[in-house]
């Protein structure tokens, strides 16, 4: 078949796939299946249901939804190979996005970033003490520090791997954040987009918009505790070292689905890397 015509009744048909909750994957299948070429199909879909989203969005003073980055998982892979390196597909949920990664880092490349903040975890640390202030964030009791972007070998292999995996550019992801957790340290859920009503968002979205993903890859495994856990559905991700679990939000929205936090460590240190992608450029 050639020169298909994407009629104002295949629109409808989209749209009411779309409204009856069917996935996107399976509408795209069913529309192969009835001859359409695939190419056509997925502009007509991506076209329609954007469209769509857009208008009923403005209709209901929600944020407009926008692209996110995505791992290439159509036919359902249960690895994908990145610039050489395997990595495993665990756990996959469709709302909210959340996709689990195995072997997101080797055990050297952990080990790796682990030896190289742990001194500026140290230094940072006395900062603190030097100020004689003992004001603690409660919400957040890990200590940090934060690589730029390509600082090291490591790190810039890394973002190569994951701009390659979730399909985005290099130059829209933050720098690598760096977290280690202690006995009794914690993240209270939290969701990582900007909050649109905050009076600071505004200046913040100046350097690369929103984020629209996270990353967030375990360095090592504490021996007991330290999930990352999304509330709104009750999932528990295991830190495990070297997977890494991915969420996206295409809206600052709680409708997203993406309240997530880390729980409190019971037992042993965890160590996470977070990198936070955002919808353009962060220069
Ligand atoms: O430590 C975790 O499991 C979650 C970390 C997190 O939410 C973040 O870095 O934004
Ligand atoms: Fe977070």
């Amino acid at each position: 078949m050639s020169e298909q015509q994407v009629t104002p009744e295949l629109r409808q048909w989209i749209v009411d796939q779309a409204k009856a909750g069917r996935d996107p994957d399976a509408v795209l299948k069913s529309m192969m299946d009835s001859g359409w070429n695939e190419d056509v199909a997925l502009v007509a879909l991506e076209d329609t249901l954007s469209g769509f989203l857009k208008e009923h969005a403005e209709a209901n003073g929600l944020p407009v939804p926008v692209r996110v980055p995505e791992p290439e998982l159509f036919d359902s892979p249960s690895t994908l190979v990145v610039d050489g390196h395997e990595i495993r597909i665990v756990m996959t949920l469709r709302n909210p996005r959340v996709v689990v990664f195995g072997n997101m880092l080797t055990d050297d490349e952990c080990d790796e970033l682990v030896a190289l903040s742990r001194q500026r975890l140290a230094r940072s640390e006395t900062v603190v003490t030097s100020t004689g202030s003992s004001e603690v964030n409660v919400a957040r009791t890990s200590d940090g520090m934060f690589f730029s972007r390509g600082e090291n070998a490591v790190c810039a292999r890394f973002e190569a791997r994951i701009a390659a995996l979730l399909n985005w550019p290099i130059e829209n992801g933050e720098g690598l954040q760096i977290l280690r957790y202690r006995p009794g340290a914690e993240y209270k859920p939290h969701y990582d987009y900007f909050d649109p009503a905050h009076a600071g968002t505004p200046n913040i979205l100046k350097r690369g918009g929103q984020r629209v993903g996270t990353l967030v890859t375990y360095l090592n495994t504490p021996t007991l505790g330290g999930a990352t856990t999304f509330p709104d559905v009750h999932l528990e991700v295991a830190p495990v070292k070297g997977n890494a679990v991915f969420f996206s939000y295409d809206r600052p929205h709680p409708m997203t689905r993406t309240l997530h936090g880390g729980a409190p460590v019971i037992e042993g240190e965890k160590w996470v890397a977070t990198k936070w992608l955002r919808q353009g450029r962060f220069d």
